[in-house]
């Protein structure tokens, strides 16, 4: 049997924007499928990107410090993961990618996005990509939702970590900042309303999925967020 194509998704927004249960649903509607899925996230990934991503959510740092250490475990986490499962044909579900180092470093954090695409240069233009080109996802889901509704449904869910913890200017600099890439990428970014019922965003979800041809329709309809 031919093995089917790799296919590349990840899934932004401002923290509490309400990725998480929806990414669970979506890895399950490719497995019904019949696809193989790979379910990550950022940082993180692999047990190195996993020790860096605990320095970056707890300990006091840099903006600069920062995006060394998310590009690191970046680059880890493409060559030992993410890279190896497209070549074996499966569908990678990754919970926040290189848009995320974008909003949060470069826009929340006012940090220097000239050396952010250096960084992205080093970490996803290597020798595997076609020349010129970088990896980057097939397609981003960009969970939209105003800062103090996510800031609402955080406060009921969890103790905050080094960037829930910040001002809503904070998570305002970084929504425009992904409204930025997402005016830069069209044909990659598919915004998502989420500041709707999860059964209103997953079917704003599964829509992209049969658009592009991705997932059958019966299969969509059929699953869900638990
Ligand atoms: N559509 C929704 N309506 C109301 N509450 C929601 C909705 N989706 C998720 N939530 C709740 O909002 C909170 C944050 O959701 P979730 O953890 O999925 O967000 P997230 O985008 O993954 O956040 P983070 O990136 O910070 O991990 C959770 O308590 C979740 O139950
Ligand atoms: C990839 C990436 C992430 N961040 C920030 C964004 C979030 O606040 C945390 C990750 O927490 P989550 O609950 O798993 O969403 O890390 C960042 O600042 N820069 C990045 O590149």
């Amino acid at each position: 049997m031919q093995t089917p194509r790799g296919l590349f998704i990840s899934f932004e927004g401002i923290d509490g924007a309400g990725k998480s249960s929806h990414i669970a649903a979506l890895a399950d509607a490719f497995r019904a499928q019949g696809r193989t899925v790979t379910q990550t996230r950022e940082p993180g990934g692999t047990p190195v990107a996993e020790r860096l991503r605990e320095l970056v959510l707890h300990e006091d740092m840099d903006a600069l410090t920062e995006a060394l250490l998310v590009f690191a475990g970046r680059r880890d986490h493409l060559r030992r993961v993410i890279e190896p499962a497209l070549a074996r044909g499966e569908v990678v579900l990754c919970d926040r990618f290189t848009d995320a180092t974008f909003a949060y470093q470069g826009a929340g954090r006012g940090f220097d996005t000239g050396v952010l695409a250096s960084l992205e240069q080093w970490v996803q233009g290597d020798e595997r990509q076609p020349a010129g080109q970088l990896r980057q996802p097939d397609m981003t889901l960009w969970f939209e939702l105003a800062p103090e509704v996510a800031a609402q449904r955080l406060a009921a869910a969890r103790a905050p970590d080094r960037f829930e913890a910040e001002p809503a200017a904070f998570f305002a600099r970084v929504h425009a900042g992904y409204a930025q890439r997402a005016e830069a990428a069209p044909a990659r970014f598919v915004r998502i309303a989420a500041d709707a019922t999860r059964h209103a965003v997953w079917q704003q979800i599964t829509a992209a999925m049969v658009r592009r041809g991705w997932l059958a329709i019966m299969v969509a309809a059929q699953a869900g967020p638990r």
